[in-house]
């Protein structure tokens, strides 16, 4: 017994704070303080949930930056460093408006910068601003304007972006035909289908993730429209598979079913994780999207994980 009660507790590691955006899942790391810079096989690794974490979809880190309040820095669970993530730019955002006191923040990321506000909680759930968690708060965000030329997806060949032609290995669905593909910063392809079962979703999504007509690889969206105000969605993400939410995904869905005339430029869109609103400005062109955050808990890393400057 004494030894047990005498056993050295390891080292604490880095502080997180673990969030979700309409159930994406993420660690975020504030790396004001010191870099953090984990290699693919460390975020790996804390994505193990042999490191005690719970699994994320994504690892966030928020650093300085000259020309904006912080900059995000984003990691697939698969290891792999890409441009932005709108639910987490959500979870940021807050996480800043919180500490500021601004009735904006400016969030810089590898897609370029992005703003993040308050806004109207739900109905129903009271007012947000007495709120004592983030559960209850809306924050929009302005995505910027989506990128809708082949060379920018990108796709390994020139093709309309309004409805791609791509064959996918032995599924011969005709749901798996002319899709639309927009970036967001980072690279969405939209299919237009009432098949949205688990099976499906990750077998075509898989599929797809690495085709070779997406150079740099792609979300793999599933959207089916309900009403020109309302599209229930599902996303096989890059480098986290099929999760609960994809902000960028939800304004690459708005955005593609828009283009095809089948919505109108602003719906609800329902994810598994809960209800996401976009709307894509006609003025500016910029995608604005509206959501949950949630502050889960927090924590500790690994100790051997967290000097990963
Ligand atoms: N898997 C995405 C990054 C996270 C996007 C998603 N979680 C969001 O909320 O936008 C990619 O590889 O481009």
């Amino acid at each position: 017994m004494k030894a047990v009660m005498t056993a050295s507790r390891p080292p604490e590691g880095r502080p997180y704070v673990r969030m979700n955006g309409a159930g994406n899942a993420f660690i975020m790391v504030q790396a004001f303080d010191r870099p953090f810079h984990p290699s693919a096989d460390q975020v790996r690794a804390l994505a193990d949930p042999a490191a005690g974490l719970g699994g994320f979809d994504q690892l966030i880190g928020v650093e300085p930056s000259e020309s904006a309040d912080a900059f995000m820095r984003v990691w697939n669970a698969d290891g792999s460093m890409v441009e932005t993530c709108g639910n987490a730019l959500r979870c940021v955002g807050w996480l800043l408006l919180e500490a500021t006191d601004k009735d904006e923040v400016v969030i810089d990321t590898a897609a370029g910068p992005t703003t993040a506000r308050r806004a109207p909680g739900p109905v129903g759930l009271g007012d947000p601003a007495e709120s004592t968690t983030a559960a209850h708060q809306q924050v929009t965000v302005d995505m910027g304007a989506p990128r809708l030329d082949w060379t920018q997806v990108p796709l390994a060949e020139e093709m309309d972006t309004r409805g791609i032609e791509l064959q996918v290995g032995p599924i011969d669905a005709p749901v798996l035909h002319t899709p639309g593909a927009v970036s967001m910063g980072n690279p969405h392809v939209v299919f237009f289908t009432d098949r949205q079962d688990d099976a499906f979703v990750r077998g075509s999504g898989s599929l797809i993730e690495h085709h070779p007509l997406f150079p740099e690889g792609v979300n793999v969206g599933f959207a089916k429209v309900l009403d020109r105000g309302h599209i229930r969605l599902r996303v096989w993400e890059r480098g986290a598979g099929l999760t609960l939410a994809c902000g960028t995904g939800a304004c690459a869905a708005l955005v593609a079913t828009a283009r095809r005339g089948l919505t109108d430029r602003r719906a609800r869109v329902t994810v598994d994780g809960g209800e996401l609103t976009i709307d894509w400005d006609e003025a500016t062109s910029h995608v604005f999207m509206t959501g949950p955050v949630a502050v889960e808990g927090t924590g500790f890393l690994p100790a051997a994980l967290s000097d990963c400057g």
